[in-house]
């Protein structure tokens, strides 16, 4: 499974900001924004292109387009929300799916409390995004969702992946291409990622408590 860590200056330094302790939740939401865009950028360096000849100032001229390329981008509710515009920056015309998950804090299992697809799953380049990768469970159990829905191409977007959850990943969808923007140490007793952002989602949604 390719697994494309994006080491781009801009990427770590924006990185780095996130994991200071007492981030306010306006700077988290931008640089989430921010590096969601940065990780689009090289998700879709293998889109093909096309020429297409087009009225230019002075005469025809031929340009390059992408060449159709239906997308779905699917963010994990809730933290994946905050990449949602940073994405759509870059692929204004992407198609939404959405699929609600949230792990267990207890067993640390992804449980599913909404799914919203859209159609022609089967055509598309589903293109997930979540800030954080820990287990791995949540995503792979979105992964399970499209493919159970016809999805045969699909791309992870995230912030931060742990080792432990790259791996079953690889071993539960080897078809899928991880972008990610820093590949941390391990996770800690209870599941979070080490050094990591914290709960991205609490810091996204301003429901962290003091
Ligand atoms: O790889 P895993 O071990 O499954 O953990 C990662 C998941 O945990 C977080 O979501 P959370 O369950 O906290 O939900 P939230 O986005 O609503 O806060 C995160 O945004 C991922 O979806
Ligand atoms: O470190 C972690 C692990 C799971 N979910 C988060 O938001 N952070
Ligand atoms: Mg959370």
């Amino acid at each position: 499974m390719p697994v494309i860590e994006v080491r781009h200056p801009l990427v770590k330094h924006k990185i780095g900001l996130m994991r200071e302790g007492d981030i306010s939740t306006k700077k988290f939401r931008e640089l989430t924004a921010e590096i969601a865009r940065l990780l689009t950028y090289e998700a879709c360096r293998d889109f093909e292109l096309e020429k297409v000849t087009i009225d230019g100032w002075a005469g025809p001229v031929e340009i390059d387009q992408i060449k159709g390329k239906k997308v779905t981008v699917v963010p994990i509710l809730r933290a994946g929300l905050g990449m949602l515009d940073g994405v759509l920056d870059l692929i204004p015309n992407a198609k939404v799916s959405v699929v609600g998950i949230a792990r267990n804090h207890d067993t640390l299992m992804p449980e599913s409390y909404f799914e919203r697809f859209v159609g022609q799953l089967d055509e598309r380049l589903a293109m997930i995004i979540d800030p954080m990768l820990a287990t791995g469970g949540s995503l792979i159990a979105t992964i399970d969702m499209l493919k159970r829905n016809g999805c045969k191409h699909i791309k992870a977007l995230v912030l931060v992946a742990a080792p432990e959850g790259i791996k079953a990943l690889k071993a539960a969808h080897p078809d899928v291409q991880l972008y990610t923007a820093a590949i941390d140490s391990h996770l800690n007793e209870v599941g979070y990622i080490i050094p990591g952002l914290g709960d991205a989602g609490d810091k996204i949604f301003g429901t962290k408590e003091a």
